[in-house]
């Protein structure tokens, strides 16, 4: 299993990249010993060509067979033991999971309808550096959480 997150945007030194890296840090080290691979993180820079553009690099990212994971305002609100188990099932099948979050022109339909699933942080339109931060916070709880660690007490 290969976990991939691919993203439109640099982020560039400040708290939003300190938060992340932070994360996905503590999910490599949770991580471990649960099978799950670190998070290869990858950015995606089409210098603000717009939606299209995004698409074209994102689809280039893709791992073939990987599992897509879409961020959508439109998609599931998984509770977070809910996306730990999504997790689990995917390292149980050896799959590769690529989740993807848009750029400031979002991800396009023809995307949305290839996802395996879109997951929503809420009816609500977040900034994706935000939603970096919040993904990377709930991979680490997902970890957390197969772990049986004390860090998710819901
Ligand atoms: C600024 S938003 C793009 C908004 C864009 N106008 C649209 O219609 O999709 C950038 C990215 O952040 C993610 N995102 C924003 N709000 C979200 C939410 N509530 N839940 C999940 N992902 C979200 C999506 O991946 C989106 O493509």
């Amino acid at each position: 299993m290969k976990l991939h997150l691919v993203a439109v945007g640099r982020l560039r030194k400040g708290p939003e990249k300190v938060l992340v890296d932070d994360y996905l840090d503590r999910f490599a080290r949770t991580g471990r010993a649960l099978g799950l691979p670190p998070i290869n993180l990858v950015e995606l820079d089409a210098r603000g060509a717009g939606q299209g553009a995004e698409a074209d690099l994102i689809a280039r990212a893709l791992p073939p067979g990987a599992a897509v994971a879409i961020l959508d305002e439109r998609g599931r609100q998984l509770t977070s033991p809910e996306l730990a188990r999504q997790i689990e099932t995917w390292r149980d099948q050896a799959r590769d999971v690529a989740f993807v979050i848009g750029g400031a022109d979002g991800l396009t339909d023809e995307l949305r309808a290839r996802a395996d699933l879109a997951i929503s942080f809420g009816a609500v339109v977040w900034p994706h550096m935000l939603v970096r931060v919040m993904l990377a916070e709930q991979l680490y709880r997902a970890a957390a959480i197969l772990a049986g660690a004390p860090y998710h007490r819901a």
